[in-house]
């Protein structure tokens, strides 16, 4: 099991607006998510989610700026090479510009108009609650296709 990272930048918590990156290689082409990916051996969580985020989307953040508010495991009972966990992670406050890169294509949606339809089947079960400004702390698992959900068990947590 390896283990990544996602990020929401957001405009407060609650959120009125997030920005998310629609995917254009790799895991996860063709939907919108947060930013994020593999943690590089030897590296820090939060130093992955800096690196992912300025990466993905230009945008300069400090470890202090960046609140965990959950961890999820993705299991796909038929692709076991594909399980990972997942650190997420919300920014409010950054520096310089958002920018296109060859990996995203970000853009901000009001949370009322987060486009679920084209995301991880599974934001819909936890994201809702993060940007409200819960935490959570669950397991998704996918079914044969690996895109369904077969199965979500999310908690709420006070902290992390
Ligand atoms: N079911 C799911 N729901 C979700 O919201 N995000 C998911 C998800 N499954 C994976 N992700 C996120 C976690 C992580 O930020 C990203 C996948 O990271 P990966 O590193 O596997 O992909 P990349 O193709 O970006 O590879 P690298 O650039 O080499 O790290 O997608």
């Amino acid at each position: 099991m390896y283990s990544t990272t996602l990020c929401f930048v957001v405009d407060g918590l609650p959120a009125r607006n997030v920005l998310l990156g629609m995917k254009k290689n790799g895991f996860g082409k063709g939907k919108y998510n947060g930013f994020g990916g593999k943690i590089e051996q030897n590296e820090g969580i939060k130093a992955a989610v800096l690196r992912e985020l300025e990466e993905e989307c230009g945008l300069i953040a400090a470890e202090q700026d960046l609140e965990k508010v959950g961890e999820l495991d993705f299991i796909f009972p038929e692709q076991p090479a594909w399980d990972h966990d997942v650190h997420i992670y919300i920014v409010k406050r950054w520096q310089g510009g958002i920018r296109e890169t060859e990996e995203m294509k970000p853009e901000w949606f009001p949370v009322a108009a987060v486009p679920y339809a084209t995301m991880w089947q599974d934001d819909i079960h936890w994201l809702p609650q993060v940007l409200q400004g819960e935490k959570i702390k669950g397991e998704v698992q996918f079914a044969a296709d690996n895109e369904s959900v077969r199965a979500v068990t999310i908690t709420a947590v006070s902290s992390f």
